[in-house]
Order: C-alpha cells, then sequence, then structure tokens
C-alpha cells in the first residue's frame, strides 16, 4: 500500500525485496510502514523480511558469485557507470525520496544523491586499476606474484541518516572488486536504497550479484544473524552504532568473516585563541548543522579557548537562532525533523541533563513547530556545561552544541582524547606549529583543519578506538573487499 509520494519515474518507488533478480514480498508476507519523520504520515510499506528470506538472498549471492567475480573488470566497470548515469538521471526524485523517508532539507537531499553518486562514479574507476605485484623471487627457477581477488559474497549493513551515501559507498567497491552483495538498509529509510537497487538492475547488473532485504527493528537481528552464521557470507560492511558494531565482530568471529565497522562518534571541535572566528564559526555551522546534527562526524563537544569564548559565543548563537526549522516541503527550511520520536527523547535528554548540571541555554533548547508533529527540535547552543554532562559522553546526533572553555593547548587535548570513539575532530588555529602538534595528537581518523566540510569520495573515511575500522572511499576503499594471493611458480630452473 503506498500514499501520495508522486515522482517523476514511478518505477524508482519499490516496496518489494529483491533477490536472485526478481522483486518479492517477504516469505512470510510480513510488512513494515516506512513513515514521514515529518509528518508521521504513511509513505509506503515494505517487506518485513525474516531469516528464510535472508538464506534465499544468500543462495542468490552465493551462486551468482562465481560469474561477476570472473567478469572482466572492464565490463564490471561499464555497469557501474550505467548505474552511474541513472543515478544522475533520476537525482530530483531520489533526492525527493531520500528527504521524504529522513526528513532532511530538499537542498541535502539533492546533495545527497550527488555524494552517494561520487562514490559510485570514483569505484567504476578504481575497478579497472586493481593491480597485484610481480615480486623478485629470490631463487632461481622460481616466479612469484601477488594477485587481488575478491572476498566473495558480502552483506551490507546501513543506517537511516544518509540513505543513499552510505550504501553507495559499499555496495560500489563490492561490486567493482567482483563481490556478489547483500544489502539491508535502515528500517527507517528502506525506499531509497530499494530505489537505488532497482537503478542497478536497470544498468544491466546479473540477477544475484545485487540483493536487497527490508527489515523491521525487530526482525533485523533474525536477519542479519543468519548471514552472521552463513560461512558462504564472507564480509559484512556495517554503517551503524558502535553497540551494533560490537555485536556483528563478536558473531562474525564463529567463521572468520572480513569486517568493516563504520561506527558511532564523538567528535571535537577546539577554537584556539589565535583562529580566525568568523572561519571558525562558519565551520562549525556546516559541520554540526548539516543533516540537523545527524552525522556521525559532527562535532558533539565544542571546547573554545577562554580568550575568544564569549566573542565565538555570541557569533555562533546569533547564526544558530537564526536557522529556519520546517519539513522539507519548505523551501527554506534548514534543519529538517529528527528520525524519529527515540532521537527527539535522546537530545531532549541530553540538555536538559546538561542545564541540571549548570549549562545555561544560549539559544533554542526546546521542541519547536510541534503542530506539524513531534520530532522538531530548535537549534540549540549551551554554555557551561560539565564533564559529567551525558552529552559529553554520548553521541547526541542532534542540532545541539554545547561550548566548553578551555585555558591551555595540553588540557584541551586531553579533553578531546577523554572518550572510547575516535572518528573525526575539527581545529581551528593560525599557528603553524600548533597545526602540526594538534593534528598529530588528535586520536580519530577524520581530522578537520580550519574546515568543517570533510566528506569526500576521494578521502578514506573511517575511526580508530570504538568507532571502528576500515574505510571507505577513496583508494583504500577497494581494498576492504578484495584479499591478497600470493602464487608461487617452480620448476623454471
Ligand atoms: N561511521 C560512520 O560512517 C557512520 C555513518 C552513519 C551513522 N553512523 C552511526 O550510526 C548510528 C546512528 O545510526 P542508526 O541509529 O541507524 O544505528 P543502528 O546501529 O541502530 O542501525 C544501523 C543498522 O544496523 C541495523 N541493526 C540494528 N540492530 C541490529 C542488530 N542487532 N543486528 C544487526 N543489525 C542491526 C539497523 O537495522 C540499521 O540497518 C550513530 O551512532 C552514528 O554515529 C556512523
Ligand atoms: O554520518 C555519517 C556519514 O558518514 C557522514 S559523511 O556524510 O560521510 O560526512
Amino acid at each position: 500500500m503506498q500514499h501520495d509520494l508522486t515522482l517523476h519515474n514511478s518505477e524508482l518507488l519499490r516496496t518489494r525485496n529483491f533477490i536472485a533478480g526478481t522483486w518479492r514480498a517477504a516469505a512470510g508476507g510480513a510488512t513494515l510502514p516506512v513513515t514521514d519523520p515529518a509528518n508521521q504520515r504513511l509513505i509506503a510499506e515494505v517487506p518485513d523480511s525474516s531469516a528464510d528470506d535472508a538464506q534465499q538472498a544468500a543462495d542468490a549471492a552465493y551462486a551468482a558469485f562465481p560469474a561477476w567475480r570472473a567478469t572482466p573488470a572492464k565490463a564490471r566497470a561499464q555497469v557501474i557507470k550505467r548505474w552511474l548515469a541513472l543515478i544522475l538521471a533520476n537525482q530530483d526524485d531520489l533526492g525527493r525520496l531520500i528527504s521524504r523517508e529522513q526528513g532532511k532539507p530538499l537542498a541535502e537531499g539533492r546533495a545527497e544523491v550527488l555524494y552517494a553518486a561520487s562514490y559510485v562514479e570514483w569505484f567504476a574507476e578504481e575497478a579497472v586499476r586493481i593491480c597485484g605485484d610481480v615480486i623478485a623471487p629470490p631463487v632461481v627457477g622460481r616466479q612469484m606474484f601477488a594477485i587481488k581477488e575478491p572476498v566473495g559474497v558480502v552483506a551490507v549493513i546501513t543506517p537511516w541518516n544518509f540513505p543513499a551515501a552510505m550504501i553507495a559507498r559499499k555496495i560500489a567497491p563490492a561490486l567493482a572488486a567482483g563481490c556478489s552483495v547483500l544489502a539491508k538498509p535502515a528500517e527507517d529509510t528502506p525506499l531509497t536504497a530499494l530505489a537505488l537497487v532497482h537503478l542497478a538492475e536497470q544498468a544491466g547488473l546479473p540477477a544475484g550479484v545485487l540483493n536487497i532485504i527490508c527489515a523491521s527493528r525487530a526482525q533485523t537481528p533474525a536477519v542479519v544473524d543468519a548471514w552472521l552464521a552463513d560461512g558462504r557470507v564472507r564480509k559484512i560492511s556495517f554503517t551503524g552504532s558502535t553497540p551494533v558494531g560490537k555485536h556483528l565482530a563478536r558473531e562474525s568471529a564463529a567463521t572468520l568473516k572480513k569486517l568493516s565497522l563504520e561506527l558511532g562518534g564523538n567528535a571535537p571541535f577546539i577554537v584556539f585563541d589565535d583562529a580566525d572566528l568568523d572561519a571558525a564559526v562558519q565551520g562549525l555551522m556546516a559541520a554540526k548543522f548539516r543533516n540537523g546534527g545527524q552525522t556521525c562526524v559532527c562535532p558533539n563537544r565544542v571546547y573554545v579557548q577562554a580568550g575568544v569564548f564569549e566573542a565565538f559565543a555570541d557569533k555562533l548563537a546569533a547564526q544558530v537562532g537564526a536557522l529556519r526549522v520546517g519539513p522539507a516541503t519548505e523551501a527554506d527550511a534548514q534543519i529538517g525533523p529528527m528520525i524519529n520520536e527515540r532521537a527527539v527523547h535522546k537530545i531532549l535528554r541530553h540538555i536538559d541533563d546538561a542545564v541540571a548540571q549548570g549549562a545555561k541555554v544560549l539559544v533554542g533548547g526546546h521542541r519547536v513547530r510541534e503542530e506539524l508533529g513531534p520530532n522538531y527540535i530548535a537549534p540549540t547552543v549551551l554554555a557551561g556545561a560539565t564533564k559529567a554532562a551525558a552529552l559529553c559522553a554520548e553521541e547526541t546526533f542532534g542540532p545541539v552544541v554545547p561550548l566548553f572553555r578551555f585555558e591551555q593547548e595540553d588540557e584541551v587535548l586531553r579533553d578531546a582524547n577523554d572518550t572510547p570513539f575516535g572518528l573525526a575532530a575539527y581545529f581551528y588555529s593560525q599557528d603553524v606549529r600548533r597545526i602540526a602538534r594538534v593534528a598529530s595528537a588528535l586520536e580519530c581518523g577524520i581530522v578537520g583543519i580550519n574546515e568543517g566540510a570533510v566528506a569526500a569520495e576521494a578521502a578514506p573515511f573511517g575511526g580508530v578506538k570504538e568507532s571502528g575500522y576500515g574505510r571507505e572511499g577513496s583508494r583504500h576503499g577497494l581494498e576492504d573487499y578484495m584479499h591478497i594471493k600470493y602464487l608461487c611458480q617452480g620448476g623454471l630452473a
């Protein structure tokens, strides 16, 4: 059953699983609703899959892998390029689909399509540059080679905050490497992923090479656990929360699967007293309020050196207070609804906890636009939060900026690194020696130096510590979908 989502290309609204080249309902016939976070209205219903569906998908992917692996890299690249062309040709519809099911402003939805497409383009090009080594033999009569081979069947599990980009930056390298794919998108935002798979089918991807099944939060463990227990599934590529990432790491040990884990963050954003304050404010606005703060790399703690604290706080509060909150249907909306009530409750808990411990609300701090629904939070700046505040240890994943004052560099580096997470960090300084020291001292995978917008397909994206391991994008992104085989040929003396 579908509701009022009109697309230029109506074929993009898919409400079935895609297994072995056919669109089908869940084996048990169950469905789950996909609702618009802007107003809680039903958009469509998709299959609520079970372990049976997971098994069927794994059968299909395993059967399709040998032929796809044997397909010349150039031919694989051509299919991926056709997929790219179809994604770009459907940018408007895909952008609207993203905004509708995830809630982000339409401009951000359209931009995400281009971001997703940039990964597809990157790995279409990388596919034909997979090279190995010819090794100088240490003894006479021997030839030695190191070749790269696809790992096999890959399960990709993705979050709701970037419904197109997160799945594209997994499927594209997997296909480029010659792997076959099992995809399980987030229960809140399956429609974009289903549309992308439809376009991959249109691009001529052979049946069984790419399979996608949807599942509710309740059914997802059964689906993914079936893949975890299946020895034919040789890799899990996961983007999501650290607790789920740890679960996948534990459960994949039984069959020693290769893992890529892009997990939670708790990014510090540091403003030193020698920073360009206007640039720092702009950088923070870009990093923090993209997708309403619902990104894994957005600043979660903002440290400002004492000498510039008041000036920075004033500049920031003025900009944050001017942000417009509303649904994607409002052209001037800059901050959309949060994804669901659970997310809203966490954000409000963080604000209330910080205030209870002495923080002052400079702007925001409450729900807004409640006539539209319960998921709208006012962009918020807090000053004077303590280290004991929940928002210091936990990822808020919303439009909340807690400002912390600091005196010395060594003090702020200690605080910045005082977290089990290590995904992204940002700092603003114009002192070249400080830039070198701080960039080296920060414990994370991504550092923005006088820059708040770090995402790019050419960059290795990933974290350290409990933000996971593996890298997505860049020339490193393909390695996670391949292994190296050493060939030693003797008898040539
Ligand atoms: N590092 C990154 O690139 C990155 C990107 C986006 C989001 N994230 C992180 O993801 C989190 C927010 O996304 P989320 O709420 O969708 O995360 P989540 O971990 O709840 O869900 C992510 C995916 O895992 C699935 N899942 C949930 N429970 C599972 C289980 N027991 N077994 C198998 N799969 C399960 C979900 O259905 C979803 O598809 C945040 O922590 C954010 O930092 C990280
Ligand atoms: O939320 C996580 C995304 O990976 C952030 S980004 O779009 O890659 O910067």
